[in-house]
């Protein structure tokens, strides 16, 4: 199995997707063509069939399992909190750590319904990254190690991997990111958070606006270390590990995409393996997807974070496995096929 490359370098991570695996089209190719000898007619379970497809061409496979789903969940705090911009107090993000720890979260519940083994990783919690209205969230050496440490978070005999995020603070850092890297206004990616009022969003913006005009003229990876925080970089370091090993991705809402759009604005195709669970109810969100190309597979109004919106699609995915690999073929179960079909 092919490792995941050093990370020496944030620039270098730019032209990593040429010596990360690709999808297999064969696989994909077997897949699709199993799904027209099952007992349903053809394209009739829609999303289920290109989700089967698309495991088995990242799972080089034409009969994909999900036996063993990995949840990672990173958490970080954030120096931007001394701006005033996030209703819940800083030590909410180690309290929470706890909480999943203790199992009372609802990505606890979330994992636990649908077979995910959750391992929460609290990086540097009483160290926040820098507020990014006056320096860099982080060194590029800072951002490499809490990459590092999100790559060998990842089980490499894991079939899929959840990812999710704790951390006060972070959807500002997350607008931050959407605002550099893609434009528009800020006001376009910034949204309520935790219960950020119609004051606290503008007030939001303009917070946003300043950090953005600050660390002008950077490379996409170098605005995840300026602007991001600790569990984003995290999460960009388990998705490129996860390519490595060729294990599909099921990226959360808005915080846990963000955290991803440097590596899309440094090479798309470094998230070719990462689905995305669920549409937030943060607005940036849709707005993000359309930027990174993507479309989630739910769309529930959830604005939680945590890996919660991951952690529900894979239940998705288990159903689209279920069907791929159980139902018996026309043959098989002696049903007659579509009569254009046989002809
Ligand atoms: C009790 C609690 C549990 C959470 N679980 C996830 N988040 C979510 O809210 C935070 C981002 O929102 P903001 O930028 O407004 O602080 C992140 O920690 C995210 O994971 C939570 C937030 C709270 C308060
Ligand atoms: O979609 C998210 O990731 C999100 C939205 C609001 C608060 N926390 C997380």
């Amino acid at each position: 199995m092919p490792s995941c490359p050093e990370f020496s370098s944030l620039d270098a991570i730019a032209g990593w997707a040429e010596t990360l695996p690709a999808f297999d089209r064969a696989s994909a190719e077997a897949a699709a063509a199993r799904q027209m000898t099952l007992t349903k007619p053809p394209g009739s379970l829609g999303q289920l069939e290109a989700l089967a497809s698309f495991l088995a061409g990242w799972r080089e496979t034409g009969r994909p399992v999900i036996d063993t789903a990995q949840a990672l969940v990173f958490a970080g705090n954030h120096g931007v909190c001394a701006q005033g911009v996030n209703p819940f107090p800083q030590e909410v993000t180690a309290q929470m750590v706890a909480n999943f720890e203790a199992g009372g979260a609802a990505i606890n519940q979330l994992c636990g319904l649908s077979g995910a083994a959750l391992t929460v990783i609290a990086l540097d919690l009483d160290t926040p990254t820098a507020d990014i209205t006056e320096a860099p969230a982080m060194s590029e050496a800072d951002c490499l190690d809490a990459m590092r440490r999100g790559a060998d978070a990842v089980d490499p005999n894991a079939d899929v991997l959840l990812l999710g995020e704790m951390g006060i603070g972070n959807s500002t850092i997350s607008a931050a990111l959407c605002h550099a890297l893609f434009g528009l206004d800020a006001a376009d990616w910034v949204g309520p958070g935790t219960g950020s009022d119609a004051e606290g969003r503008q007030h939001k913006a303009e917070v946003v606006s300043r950090a953005v005009a600050r660390h002008a003229g950077l490379s996409p990876i170098q605005v995840l270390a300026a602007l991001g925080g600790r569990e984003q970089a995290a999460i960009c370091g388990a998705v490129l590990a996860a390519r490595a090993a060729r294990i599909p991705v099921l990226l959360d809402g808005y915080i846990c995409s963000a955290a991803v759009a440097p590596l899309h604005a440094a090479d798309p195709a470094l998230l070719a393996h990462c689905l995305v669970g669920h549409l937030s109810a943060e607005p940036g969100h849709a707005r993000l997807l359309d930027a990174l190309g993507k479309t989630a597979i739910l769309n529930f109004d959830m604005a939680l974070g945590e890996g919660t919106g991951a952690a529900l699609a894979l239940n998705i995915l288990r159903g689209a496995l279920a069907c791929h690999n159980g139902m018996a073929t026309f043959a098989q179960a002696g049903v007659a096929g579509a009569e254009s079909a046989e002809a």
